[in-house]
């Protein structure tokens, strides 16, 4: 197993790039922990594969370096780095048995058959396969196929970096969530580095201690789970994780204080100093709540989404969402809305522009 280190990495699939616009990765630099439950997070084409491909050597980046434990490994070929790689598809062998496609990852290595035995009995316990190890892999249903796919690459103890490429495409829909629980729970129990590749926020934030979360080619924000909800870095971030998505509303400053369609705001804490562009007010649904004062709002919608409701108000132009515990109002019924000091954020130009007021000094709370 290998830290690995990403320094300055670009990459441009044009010979001559004219700009970053030019740019699948634009300077990425990060850190992959020994050990680490990774996600990588982020929409169609914002890049996902093409950093994949420069870990697991099937591309070389147009610029920077890749270090395992500190070696430089940019230009080493995919043998060479000791990977494993699950991928959308299951990648097996459907003529041997599960028994023989989960031991011929080490086969291959020439690994002692007793320690093969004992390796494969061990994985195929934890995916819960016992009972197929005989069977032919062609008489497997997708899900079954997909989960020896992983077998096959969890079953060496030697890889530096399991990497799972989507792997839950081709799972009933039903299924998805029992295998995401089982991956989470393999990766406790083998402790190897995994990196997790999907656009799928619920797989991401269900299995990565970590989750890397890029747009246009950059890494927008590195956290916890609860970091990218709490405390998006990004307006990005905000929008992405979360359902609804964070609320993301113009703002100005007037003395100092952030203002949205008039009225003033009471955000987290101090402005950063130097900020400027285009500034924006973010917070979550769940944190915008109603009462007697506060924005003046039209409710254009309520939805009920079982244990709460989503409620769809509008400030003059503006769309707000607010996820309601209590009684909701009525379509049509002006109301007020009153947003949580704490989880009020300024955002310029998409970044985050505030900071948190420390614990010590922080005073009562919150109005909503
Ligand atoms: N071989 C290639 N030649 C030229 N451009 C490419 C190539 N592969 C990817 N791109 C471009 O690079 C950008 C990043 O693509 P990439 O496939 O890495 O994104 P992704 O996040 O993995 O997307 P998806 O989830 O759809 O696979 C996109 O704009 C894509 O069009």
């Amino acid at each position: 197993m290998a830290k690995i280190t990403l320094k300055n990495l670009r990459h441009s699939y044009y010979t001559n790039p004219k700009g970053p616009q030019d740019f699948a990765l634009k300077e990425v630099d990060l850190d992959w922990q020994d050990g680490g439950a990774y996600a990588l997070l982020g929409p169609s084409g914002c890049g996902k594969s093409t950093l994949l491909n420069i870990i697991s050597g099937l591309l070389v980046p147009s610029e920077g370096q890749i270090l395992f434990d500190g070696n430089d490994m940019t230009t080493a070929t995919p043998d060479q780095r000791n990977i494993a790689q699950v991928f959308q598809f299951p990648v097996i062998y459907d003529t041997m048995t599960v028994r023989e496609n989960l031991a011929f990852p080490l086969k291959n290595r020439g690994v002692d058959p007793a320690t093969i035995d004992q390796r494969v009995y061990e994985i195929a316990e934890m995916l819960e396969v016992t009972d197929m190890l005989d069977r032919r892999a062609a008489g497997l249903s997708p899900d079954n196929k997909q989960k020896i796919s992983m077998g096959r690459g969890l079953v060496r103890d030697d890889v530096n970096v399991v990497m799972f490429d989507e792997p839950l495409t081709v799972i009933d829909p039903h299924l998805k969530w029992k295998l995401r629980t089982k991956l989470k729970e393999l990766h406790q129990r083998v402790g190897r580095t995994m990196i997790y590749v999907t656009h799928d926020q619920t797989e991401a934030l269900t299995f990565a201690d970590q989750v890397v979360v890029m747009e246009l080619g950059e890494v927008v924000q590195v956290g916890t789970p609860v970091e990218l909800f709490e405390r998006p870095a990004h307006t990005f971030v905000g929008h992405f994780i979360g359902s609804p998505g964070m609320n993301v509303l113009p703002a100005e400053i007037k003395n100092g204080v952030a203002h949205f369609y008039g009225h003033p705001v009471e955000l987290e804490g101090p402005i950063k100093e130097g900020t400027s562009g285009k500034l924006e007010v973010g917070i979550r649904p769940e944190f915008v709540g109603l009462g007697d004062t506060g924005i003046e709002a039209h409710v254009r919608k309520v939805s009920d989404i079982g244990k709460h409701t989503v409620v769809d108000v509008e400030v003059g132009e503006h769309r707000v969402s607010a996820i309601l515990n209590g009684a909701p109002p009525a379509k049509g019924d002006i109301v007020h809305l009153q947003f949580k000091p704490s989880q009020t954020r300024l955002y310029a130009d998409g970044w985050l522009a505030t900071d948190v007021v420390p614990e010590s000094t922080a005073t009562g709370e919150d109005a909503a």
